[in-house]
C-alpha cells in the first residue's frame, strides 16, 4: 500500500510543553483517515506538526518524502492544504478573493478557472455569494469556503480540523455528503480531525485514536467503531452501533 502521509515517532511541543510523545500512523493514498480523541488529546497539534507550524521531532513523510522541519510554505507548495479549526478565512475579503488567495498561497500551478468551476459544482451557494465578504457568510458557508480554498490549491492531501464544529446537524450532514463526493471524485487523500466520531467513522476508511499525546488505537474505521471498549471510552454512546450501520 502506498501512503500519502506517514508519521514515525512524531513528537511536538509548544516551547517547553511536550504535547505529542512519539506517535505513529499513516494515511493511505486516496483514502480518508480520521484522527479521533478527547479534547486536548493533541489532534490539532498533530495537524500543525504535519504542516510545519510547530517544533516537531521524529519523521513526517509526504508520499515517501521526508518533510520534517520544512516550512509551512514549502509544505503547502508540495500539495498539503490545511483547513484549520476556526476555518481561517479572510473575513474582510470577498469569497472570490479568498479563493484567489487559496490558489496563490499554495503557489501551485494549475488551472484556477477549472478549479473554481469544480468548487462551485460542489458548493453552488458560494457561486451566488462570490462578491460577499467572507465575514458575513453563515457558519456553514464559511466552512464551505475554507474547504473550497483548500481545493483550489489542487492539493494531494487535505488536513481538515473539525469541519462540523458549530454547525447545525442538517448542514453537517450536507457537508459530509460533499466531503465524501470530493474524496471519491478527486482521489485526494484526507486526514480528518473530528469531534463527531460517528460521522468521521462513516466517511473514513481508517482511523487513529489519540489520548493525551499518545496513539492508543488504529485500524480500519469499521474495526474501531465496532470495538465496544473504545466506543464507550472515546467515541460517545452508540458510536459502534451508528457507525457500523
Ligand atoms: N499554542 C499553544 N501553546 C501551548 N499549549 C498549547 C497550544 N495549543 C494547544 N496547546 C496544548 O496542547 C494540548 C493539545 O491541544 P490540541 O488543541 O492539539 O488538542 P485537540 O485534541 O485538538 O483538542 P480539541 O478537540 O479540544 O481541539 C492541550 O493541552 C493544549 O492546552
Amino acid at each position: 500500500m502506498s501512503y500519502a502521509l506517514e508519521l514515525n515517532d512524531v513528537t511536538a511541543s509548544y516551547g517547553h510543553g511536550s504535547i505529542l510523545h512519539g506517535i505513529n500512523f499513516a494515511v493511505p493514498e486516496g483514502e480518508v483517515t480520521a484522527l479521533l480523541g478527547a479534547n486536548g488529546a493533541g489532534k490539532t497539534t498533530t495537524l500543525r506538526a504535519i504542516c510545519g507550524m510547530i517544533e516537531t521531532g521524529g519523521e513526517v513523510r509526504l508520499f515517501g518524502e521526508d518533510i520534517t522541519g520544512k516550512s509551512p510554505d514549502a509544505i503547502a507548495r508540495m500539495g498539503v492544504a490545511h483547513v484549520p479549526d476556526g476555518r481561517g478565512t479572510f473575513t474582510g475579503l470577498t469569497v472570490m478573493d479568498n479563493l484567489r488567495l487559496g490558489a496563490l498561497i499554495a503557489k501551485r500551478r494549475g488551472n484556477f478557472r477549472r478549479s473554481l468551476d469544480r468548487v462551485f459544482d460542489y458548493f453552488p451557494r458560494l457561486k451566488e455569494r462570490m462578491g460577499q465578504h467572507a465575514g458575513t457568510l453563515s457558519g456553514g458557508e464559511q466552512q464551505m469556503l475554507a474547504i473550497s480554498r483548500a481545493l483550489v490549491s489542487e492539493p494531494h492531501l487535505i488536513l481538515l480540523d473539525e469541519p462540523s464544529i458549530g454547525l447545525a446537524p442538517v448542514i453537517v450532514k450536507q457537508l459530509f455528503g460533499i466531503l465524501e463526493q470530493i474524496a471519491q471524485d478527486a482521489g485526494v487523500s484526507m486526514l480528518l480531525v473530528e469531534q463527531n466520531s460517528n460521522l468521521a467513522l462513516k466517511l473514513a476508511s481508517n482511523a487513529a485514536l489519540l489520548e493525551v499525546g499518545n496513539l492508543v488505537a488504529q485500524g480500519s474505521a469499521e474495526a474501531l467503531s465496532q470495538n465496544q471498549d473504545i466506543a464507550r471510552a472515546y467515541l460517545g454512546d452508540g458510536a459502534g452501533a451508528e457507525a457500523g450501520a
